[in-house]
């Protein structure tokens, strides 16, 4: 079966109520493709989960930006998996570089993370990429597919799980990969999972791509064969996201 293309927005650490409300109707407004084409998945800050939800178009899910490793308990300024089942959030976004890097998420703590998640029936995009240093280096693969192997040790699902790689250089830089950038690596990711995982989780899941996606890099990018969709982070703040939203029309080369 053909994997559905993947759009998630990620807002970060961004907004107000107003600006909340403001993107929230032009994304109601929007003309994209049906359900059966894309999923959008958008990404607010936790405070403003609640309102998102209440009012967006029921096409769209919504995601936290971060869950807590395990049950919740005492662990001051933290959310928990179970919190966001209860509030009725689908998604979470785990392991996101900028947490790896400020916060020092280890490989394993993110591990740990996306296995609780997912027990607990979250659904979750898993984040990985590498620094510039280490592309340079040559050792892009190998980040990668550590980053992912720790959550292979600890999980054996893949259905929920939608892996976005996110190489650190690209992310609020304007530096986007390359369309053959970005293949390569999808390509090298799932040529990853099926020699490791299995053959059925390298065809089915969804290797999405992030950093500085914009309207017009978009279509590009979504035509690469191993591209399945984006995380937007900037774009996704903005009108442009619904053509990020569109380019799931591209067809694949
Ligand atoms: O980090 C990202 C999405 O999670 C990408 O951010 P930008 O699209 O702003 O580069």
């Amino acid at each position: 079966m053909a994997r559905k293309f993947f759009v998630g927005g990620n807002w970060k650490c961004n907004g107000t109520v107003a600006e909340v409300n403001k993107i929230v109707k032009l994304l109601n407004e929007a003309d994209v493709p049906s359900e059966d084409v894309v999923e959008v998945v958008i990404s607010p800050p936790f405070v403003f989960l609640p309102q998102v939800k209440a009012v967006l178009r029921s096409d769209f899910a919504v995601a936290a930006q971060n869950a807590w490793v395990r049950k919740g308990g005492a662990y001051t300024g933290e959310i928990s998996a179970e919190m966001l089942i209860n509030l009725e959030i689908p998604w979470v976004i785990l392991g996101h570089s900028e947490r790896r890097a400020l916060l020092k998420e280890s490989n394993e703590f993110v591990a740990d993370k996306v296995a609780y998640a997912l027990s607990q029936g979250l659904k979750v995009i898993a984040c990985i990429g590498e620094t510039l240093e280490q592309r340079e280096a040559g050792e892009t693969l190998n980040v990668v597919s550590e980053q992912t192997k720790a959550i292979a040790e600890k999980i054996k699902d893949w259905s929920n799980v939608v892996l976005a790689y996110e190489p650190v250089w690209a992310i609020g830089t304007g530096k986007v990969a390359t369309p053959v950038q970005a293949q390569e690596v999808h390509a090298d990711l799932r040529s990853w999972l099926a020699t490791n995982v299995s053959s059925e989780v390298a065809e089915s899941v969804r290797i999405i791509y992030g950093g500085s996606v914009n309207a017009g890099n978009c279509v590009e990018l979504a035509g690469q064969p191993d591209v399945d969709g984006f995380l937007v982070g900037g774009a996704s703040l903005k009108a442009e996201f619904v053509d990020i939203i569109r380019s799931a029309l591209v067809s694949k080369s």
